[in-house]
């Protein structure tokens, strides 16, 4: 194995093999957990439509199920967040995956207003927001939005990061990056739909092509296609198998670019240049 792909499964955390109900239990034990521990009664998580939501969310709403069951207190719950920015092109997705998850409240925050507001105001200043910059705009506003409600209901704010996405940094930092807990931290892309299987999620939800869908001008950019590597050889990296040469150096350059979003701000204490 590589010296670096040995080192990137020590901190990922990442099994070769998993047992899908044993992981399942483990992350709704985990929220259930965090919950208790911190005197918190809601949990909060944006559903896309996506893989990584619809999974997220199902155990965040079984997790808070249980809770009330086990405990007789009635406050616990899960609210799921649509957030389209404007016409969601894959709004049926999203529809579906509410509709599986059957969240305790579902709220809708059109997030269009806010970041066309925060563009032209930003744009006043002679500065040009590129499109790209833009789609990092909208990751962040839809986390401001989750921290709002999660503020007004003595709640956290759940994040959807894994394996395979917090290898390649591939999030907006502060934007979907930022949350309270992320229980799908350990589990790759794969392991991830294993899990969405087990639990009979409707199967055009796990198979769909993931997408930060971030950006005006390329709606539905694959993952894949942006990162410039497949997920499948990013699980496979993750769970010790050999890939290509390209595919690692790949993985182990965006691995080493996005070192500043698996931190905390730098400080006067930092030796700067050595990670
Ligand atoms: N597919 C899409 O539609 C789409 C659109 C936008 C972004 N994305 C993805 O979202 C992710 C976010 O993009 P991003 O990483 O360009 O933006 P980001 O906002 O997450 O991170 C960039 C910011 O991090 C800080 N930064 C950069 N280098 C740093 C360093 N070495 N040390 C400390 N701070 C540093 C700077 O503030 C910079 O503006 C990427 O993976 C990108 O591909 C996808
Ligand atoms: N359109 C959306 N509505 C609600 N929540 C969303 C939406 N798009 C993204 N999210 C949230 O952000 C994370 C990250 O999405 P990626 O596809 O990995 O970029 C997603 O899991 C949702 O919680
Ligand atoms: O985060 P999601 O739910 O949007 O999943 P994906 O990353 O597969 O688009
Ligand atoms: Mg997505």
């Amino acid at each position: 194995m590589r010296p670096l792909q040995k080192k990137i499964i020590a901190y990922e955390q990442v099994q070769p093999q998993i047992d899908p109900q044993t992981e399942i239990q483990r992350s709704v034990d985990f929220m259930q957990h965090f919950l208790q521990v911190n005197h918190l009664k809601t949990l909060v998580l944006g559903i896309s439509g996506g893989q990584d939501s619809t999974l997220t969310g199902k155990l965040a709403q079984m997790a808070v199920s249980q809770l009330r069951q086990q405990t007789e207190q009635p406050d616990y719950q899960f609210i799921a967040v649509r957030l389209p920015y404007g016409q969601q092109a894959d709004e049926s997705d999203a529809l579906a995956a509410v509709d599986w998850i059957n969240p305790d409240q579902v709220y809708r925050v059109n997030i269009k207003p806010a970041v066309d507001a925060a563009v032209a105001s930003i744009e006043t200043n002679g500065l040009t927001i590129s499109d790209f910059n833009k789609g990092n705009l909208k990751a962040r506003q839809r986390m401001l939005v989750q921290y709002a409600i999660a503020g007004a209901c003595q709640g956290a704010v759940v994040g959807t990061d894994h394996a395979a996405e917090n290898i390649t940094g591939f999030y907006t930092k502060y934007g979907d990056g930022a949350a309270d807990l992320t229980p799908l931290f350990r589990l790759n892309k794969r392991q991830g739909r294993q899990l969405l299987q087990f639990l009979q999620a409707p199967k055009s939800l796990y198979t769909k092509t993931p997408t930060a869908d971030l950006e005006d001008g390329r709606p539905g950019l694959a993952d894949e296609v942006a990162l410039g590597v497949t997920y499948s050889d990013i699980d496979n990296y993750l769970e010790g198998r050999t890939v290509s040469d390209q595919a690692a150096t790949r993985i182990e350059d965006w691995y080493r670019r996005t070192a500043h979003k698996r931190r905390l701000p730098y400080t006067v204490f930092d030796q700067l240049g050595s990670e």
